[in-house]
């Protein structure tokens, strides 16, 4: 398996952290962590609410942009999203190039009432128990990141936790991989993990090859009202949005005006 450049360089930053963290606290013990943790609230459930959903992001930083906000209080940003009617939360854990913590990932699930996402590089077992112990309710997986079987025994344990994960594809082939390890919601990335670049129209290539009971999320790429149409017009269930949430200077504002774009009767629904 080929990994683009920025995923290489990101994933060895992550490995070096998730082996820092692990000699502090070893298997056995976030294992006995996530076995105590809150009971998983029910993204499925979250996802299957009529309208086009949205997932909004605590994103301090980006490899793409560098610095995007000053996010004092991620709890109060969850509230806010929380408040503007957005149906999960996604918390970016990775610290070296996104400025995220699983501090963050804390103090967001007690502040909300809603499922949480932990958006991570996920390269083994330790990080989803890891996330479980901090309370998430549905992880990240990219297939681009993960040999086949390694793909599919961490979707099992993701499952075998009572968590949801979203396995993120960038291309046809991957999300082959991704059915292939029993996916049920599936996030198509329009950001080209070459370029760093947002390709809006990638979803619309791969989403309609998804079979109709797959859940199908748009990420990456949506500033506003108009991006959220034209992906519910290619079939997304939902968007992930975190650029244009915390750049926004009014995130409840922002979110809430996607929410009612996605909720309209005019908005395109996916076909089922
Ligand atoms: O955001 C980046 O620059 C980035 C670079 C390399 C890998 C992942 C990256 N972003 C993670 C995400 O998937 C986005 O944070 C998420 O889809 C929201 O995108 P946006 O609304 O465009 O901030």
């Amino acid at each position: 398996m080929s990994m683009p450049n920025v995923l290489e360089s990101i994933i060895e930053g992550v490995k070096a952290d998730v082996a820092a963290r692990e000699a502090v606290t070893d298997f056995a013990a976030v294992k006995a962590a996530s076995a105590k943790a809150p009971a998983p609230r029910d993204a499925m459930a979250a996802l299957r609410q009529p309208g086009i959903g949205v997932i909004a992001e605590v994103k301090r930083a980006s490899p793409s942009k560098g610095e995007l906000a000053t996010i004092g209080d991620p709890a109060d940003l969850a509230k806010a999203y929380e408040d503007g009617g957005a149906r999960i939360i996604s918390v970016l854990t990775e610290e070296r190039r996104f400025h995220g913590s699983l501090a963050d990932l804390d103090a967001v699930r007690a502040a909300v009432d809603i499922p949480v996402l932990r958006k991570d590089f996920i390269v083994g077992p330790y990080q989803i128990h890891e996330a479980r112990a901090h309370g998430a309710d549905v992880i990240l997986l990219i297939v681009a990141a993960l040999e086949q079987n390694v793909l599919a025994s961490l979707l099992d344990r993701t499952e075998s936790l009572g968590m949801t994960a979203l396995v993120e594809v960038h291309t046809e082939e991957e999300a082959d991989r991704a059915l292939e390890a029993g996916a049920s919601v599936v996030g198509v990335n329009a950001r080209n993990l070459k370029t760093l670049q947002v390709e809006r129209d990638t979803f619309s290539r791969i989403a309609p090859g998804l079979p109709t009971e797959i859940i199908r999320i748009a990420e990456s790429g949506v500033r506003g009202t108009a991006d959220l149409l034209a992906y519910a017009g290619a079939g997304a269930d939902a968007v992930l949005v975190g650029e244009g949430l915390v750049t926004s200077g009014d995130p409840r504002a922002a979110v809430r005006e996607l929410v009612t774009a996605g909720t309209h009767p005019s908005c395109p629904k996916p076909v089922r």
